[in-house]
């Protein structure tokens, strides 16, 4: 695919960076509010935001379903934080009746470092990279457990936390807790839009 269209979804959340990162890279990047802008898309990116109010937005612009059909139906597709939240098939200390899209067969806990932990920084070796990726975590959720054929890109190296796994693939869906879009860093959204390429 010379060159794809990547969506961010733009209901909620931290839609304008990752903008700004996918045009840098050379792709053409639109927001995604309703369905004809998501039949335009060849990727999508959820941003970080807050997953609760996205899943409700999401039913309101009906888009809920359209969204998960795409999924399903193979569009490779990245979340981030929130996002991941979204993409994943199972939660942990979700709010009550709390829905996700769903497709990536893993367990999140939802403001997993604690909530009085808002955010921090740190280093992290990244699957395939050379020189580890700077990671800003706000309010984010882990990874509690892998289905088969989940892998792990990313776990938190020390600290409390340590061993903590916080950034997966399967196929064509990937997810990150933190927010890879605040920092002029551009190599986590190159390795989705090189998924998006090769799909
Ligand atoms: N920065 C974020 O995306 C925070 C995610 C938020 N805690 C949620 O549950 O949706």
């Amino acid at each position: 695919m010379p060159s794809p269209t990547i969506g961010v979804f733009a209901l909620q959340g931290d839609v304008r960076e990752h903008l700004r990162l996918l045009t840098e890279i050379g792709v053409t990047a639109i927001g995604v509010r309703r369905t004809s802008e998501l039949a335009q898309c060849d990727g999508l990116v959820i941003p970080g935001g807050e997953s609760t109010t996205m899943a409700k937005l999401a039913r309101t612009f009906e888009l809920f379903e359209p969204l998960q059909e795409r999924i399903r139906g193979g569009m490779p597709t990245f979340g981030t934080c929130a996002g991941m939240i979204m993409l994943a098939d199972r939660i942990e200390d979700g709010a009550h009746d709390q829905e996700t899209l769903g497709g990536l067969d893993i367990t999140v806990r939802r403001n997993a470092f604690g909530r009085q932990v808002h955010s921090f920084e740190g280093d992290l070796d990244f699957d395939g990279f050379d020189a580890p990726v700077h990671a800003v975590f706000i309010r984010a959720p882990w990874v509690e457990q892998l289905g088969p054929g989940v892998e792990a890109l990313a776990t938190i190296q020390s600290g409390e936390a340590a061993g903590r796994i916080v950034a997966v693939r399967a196929g064509h869906l990937m997810a990150t807790s933190f927010h890879p879009e605040v920092d002029a860093d551009d190599r986590v959204h190159r390795y989705f839009v090189d998924l998006v390429r090769q799909s």
